[in-house]
């Protein structure tokens, strides 16, 4: 068959079918043409009908690996390849770009993060037309049709178009990144670069070069010169999320680059103009944090010129029901499921409950009850199979808990599990034996002086 001269699609090759989905849905959800494969052969096949315009390849695969693939692409001239792995040592980096890779992403990597990698790679290419590229992910729908909610859509729509900083508040998985999101679109802004960075779950010294990039040669192992979120949000907005965990030294060197409007990468000599509108999130009370001496007081006026704050869910009760139908229609059409809705009865009952992950945790319900539920029809009796099953296995939770960390590309979460599921026993034990310690490490099964010591670990960890 005859090989078409037009480089058009995106190829993403990695023989986990997770990392494939997720990363499609992004390209795709961003406008872009993507094709899947699970193999390097698959591939090779392919070749032999079309040309990528990209290819985003994972390193170790059953089979051939992904290396080989790129020598084989370079020597066909299709470039630009990004390679993924979640083996980020020196040598398998190193030897992905003396392949040819102009770009690496380590797993779990953010999607907004692997967005702008493939933004910035497809810049590059010749024919960059044959593949539809558009500058953001679209906003997702904002719902509700509580009266907070509308003072919320009120409050967007007031500031969106100017360009003031704005600071949004509220409590885990209310929506705050869907609110920046918003007022991005509804700004000038649009159709620029919506960069969301979330400084928590970035070690802290990696964190300057994330905001502001660094040059080749910088520190061990940065062999390019790499673009900060600064530069990528360029013209933009640039989301910071849980700003309020954002370690001191950082919050000195962010408000100078708000106050004159001009950085240096991480190593660079060339000061660099940023055009940036900030968006900030936390889910802290920052003044508490600024009278505590670990927030900046003069940081904290600059981001927070306007507020947003973001009522629970248990606050803005009559949202529940429009939310919980369009999870489940979603999840319904996600995981290609045959069509369900809920019952009066249910929807009452769901609108009764109290959720205090908010807004994630009704969408994660409503994920769960599309597989779950067995008619058509979800029934009150169906929510209560659904919390069995999370009360009986602790580790449904666990694995939620798990999913988002590491899709968040979070640090230690090996260590935070332990200690939550250390804080969570000792504190049920203590509970359940008037504060006696070694009733309550008896009960446990596990000496008194463990028990001390764990207590000890635990209320350290959460002074500091
Ligand atoms: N009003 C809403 N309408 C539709 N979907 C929503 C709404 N609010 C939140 N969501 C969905 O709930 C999930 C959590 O929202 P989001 O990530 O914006 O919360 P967040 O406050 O930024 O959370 P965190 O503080 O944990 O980062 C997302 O999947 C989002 O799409």
């Amino acid at each position: 068959m005859a090989k078409s001269n037009d480089r058009s699609g995106i190829w993403i090759v990695d023989d986990d079918r997770g990392v494939r989905f997720v990363l499609a849905e992004a390209l795709r959800d961003a406008g872009l043409e993507v094709r899947e494969f699970e193999d390097t052969a698959s591939v090779r096949k392919a070749l032999q009908e079309a040309t990528p315009a990209l290819v985003i390849t994972d390193v170790r695969m059953p089979g051939e690996g992904g290396l080989a693939l790129l020598d084989e692409l370079r020597a066909q001239g299709i470039e630009p390849v990004i390679v993924m792995s979640a083996y980020t040592d020196v040598a398998t980096t190193a030897a992905a770009y003396r392949a040819g890779a102009v770009d690496y992403l380590a797993k779990p990597f953010d999607l907004d993060q692997a967005l702008a990698s493939v933004q910035r790679a497809l810049a590059e290419v010749p024919h960059a037309d044959a593949v539809s590229v558009a500058p953001t992910v679209p906003a997702h729908a904002l719902l509700g049709e509580s009266g907070p909610m509308r003072e919320v859509f009120r409050l967007i729509g007031r500031v969106a178009a100017s360009d003031l900083n704005v600071l949004i508040t509220g409590e885990t998985g209310t929506g705050k990144e869907l609110v920046a999101r918003a007022l991005h679109e509804e700004s000038a802004r649009r159709g620029k670069p919506f960069v969301a960075l979330n400084t928590a779950a970035i070690p802290s010294e990696l964190l300057e070069s994330e905001l502001f990039g660094h040059e080749a040669g910088a520190f061990t192992g940065a062999t390019r010169r790499v673009a900060g979120r600064f530069e990528q949000a360029e013209g933009g907005t640039l989301f910071l999320d849980e700003i309020g965990d954002m370690p001191l030294i950082l919050q000195t060197r962010l408000l100078r680059v708000l106050a004159g409007g001009e950085f240096y990468r991480v190593g660079g000599r060339e000061l660099i103009r940023c055009n940036v509108r900030i968006v900030a999130a936390t889910h802290q009370d920052l003044d508490a944090r600024v009278a505590a001496g670990q927030f900046r007081a003069d940081l904290k006026h600059r981001l927070d010129v306007v507020r947003i704050e973001l009522p629970p869910l248990r606050q803005r009760r009559s949202d529940i029901a429009l939310l919980a139908q369009h999870f489940l229609a979603t999840a319904v059409q996600e995981l290609r499921l045959p069509p369900k809705r809920f019952s009066k009865a249910a929807l009452k009952a769901i609108a009764q409950r109290d959720f205090p992950g908010n807004v994630r945790e009704l969408e994660n319900l409503c994920r769960r009850l599309a597989v779950i539920a067995a008619g058509t029809e979800i029934l009150p009796a169906d929510l209560g199979k659904s919390t069995d099953a999370q009360r009986g296995d602790w580790t449904d939770a666990l694995r939620d808990w798990a999913d988002r960390a590491l899709e968040r590309g979070e640090a230690d979460i090996h260590t935070r599990a332990r200690e939550s599921l250390d804080r969570v026993l000792m504190e049920a034990a203590l509970a359940a034996n008037e504060g006696h310690r070694q009733h309550a490490a008896a009960a446990l099964g596990v000496g008194r002086n463990t028990l001390t010591r764990k207590l000890g670990a635990s209320r350290t960890r959460r002074k500091s």
